[in-house]
């Protein structure tokens, strides 16, 4: 984890601003995301957080501009990494960059990984988009990056195929090739939630060290908030489509302030109570279609809920210094009786 004094004085590395990210539902644009704004500093874990179609996938495509076309668009807002607008440039240019200074890994590394090319084809084929290399300098590093994911026998597996690797092993060749041209933003989209708990382990790791030799910045896709724990600087909070909460890990862990964020905590399972913990936040995330038109969107769920909740919009307000919240309890500067 990186110290959050030396964090706090660096210039961000992704800014995120007013994103509105929306897609075409029978002719009518609908916003998966939301307003949504933050930073990622250099060398900083953001963990992204909330339950299923809460749009953290989505706001991870937009940074990426890797929406389905015709289909889903960047409404308004800007996404600026290290200096540069990524929202204004031509496909040419975002080629550039991605697979390069950002690249992205995703949970089912079956599906990333093509079935009919050898692990080595595939790693190299980046380091060719990317690089002026011979075809034996980038054999050479390809072999050389299984073996820093932790790869045995990497001479080897060059020249297997996907199936023939387990879930864990394909994973680390995500990785792989995920950081092959040392990318200075990792985006990881659940990237352990398809494997077993020990291989789940075993990939926090590698990625914490890879972080750390490599000097990267990570954005964490979880739902999972022992691996945030595990893992992150800071935590945001998203609920349909829109930030809810954002601070530091350990504020998140003791002193969560939004109702959703507390009943998210409240879900870890433990051991031996799995199934009713995690069914523990009664309701569903709305549907695109289905999204309140006014109001806190978790109204409807929120145990705390007033009745201006379901007409007024709460705004992400400051909390204390790096803690933001967006929920009515908190829009005066202290918080209303018996919030705690
Ligand atoms: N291609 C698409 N067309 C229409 N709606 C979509 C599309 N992709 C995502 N959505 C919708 O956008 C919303 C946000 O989805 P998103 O996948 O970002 O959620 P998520 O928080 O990443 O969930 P999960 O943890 O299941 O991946 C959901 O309502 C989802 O149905």
């Amino acid at each position: 984890m990186s110290t959050k004094k030396s964090l706090l004085k660096e210039a961000p590395l992704l800014e995120v601003k007013n994103l509105e990210t929306a897609f075409d539902i029978d002719g009518t644009y609908y916003n998966a995301v939301d307003n949504v704004s933050f930073n990622v500093k250099p060398r900083q874990i953001v963990g992204i957080v909330g339950e299923s179609g809460c749009g953290k996938s989505v706001m991870s495509l937009s940074i990426m501009q890797l929406l389905p076309k015709g289909i889903g668009k960047v409404k308004s807002g800007e996404i600026i990494f290290d200096g540069i607008n990524l929202d204004k440039m031509s496909e040419g240019q975002i080629n550039k960059i991605r697979g390069k200074d950002v690249s992205m890994i995703f949970q089912e590394p079956m599906t990333s990984l093509n079935p009919v090319f050898t692990i080595g084809y595939q790693l190299q084929e980046v380091l060719f988009n990317h690089m002026k290399i011979s075809k034996q300098e980038a054999r050479q590093k390809a072999i050389a990056l299984l073996k820093s994911v932790g790869i045995s026998r990497p001479e080897k597996i060059v020249d297997e195929y996907p199936h023939q690797l387990s879930g864990g092993m394909r994973q680390r060749v995500m990785i792989a090739i995920a950081i092959a041209c040392q990318p200075k933003l990792l985006i990881a989209d659940e990237p352990t939630t398809a494997l077993d708990v020990t291989v789940q382990a075993q990939i926090l790791d590698l990625l914490k060290e890879i972080q750390e030799v490599n000097d990267m910045s990570i954005i964490l896709i979880t739902h999972d908030l022992g691996v945030v724990a595990e893992m992150c600087d800071e935590v945001i909070v998203m609920y349909a489509g829109r930030i809810v909460e954002r601070t530091d890990v350990d504020t998140l862990f003791y002193n969560p302030k939004h109702p959703y964020t507390s009943l998210l905590l409240g879900a870890i399972p433990k051991m031996e109570e799995e199934e009713e913990r995690l069914s523990s936040i009664q309701g569903i995330v709305p549907s695109l279609t289905n999204m309140p038109k006014v109001g806190c969107r978790f109204a409807n769920r929120c145990p705390k809920a007033m009745p201006e909740c379901f007409t007024t919009t709460p705004k992400l307000n400051d909390v204390d210094q790096g803690h933001e919240v967006a929920c009515l309890l908190y829009e005066t500067s202290k918080p209303r009786e018996g919030v705690k």
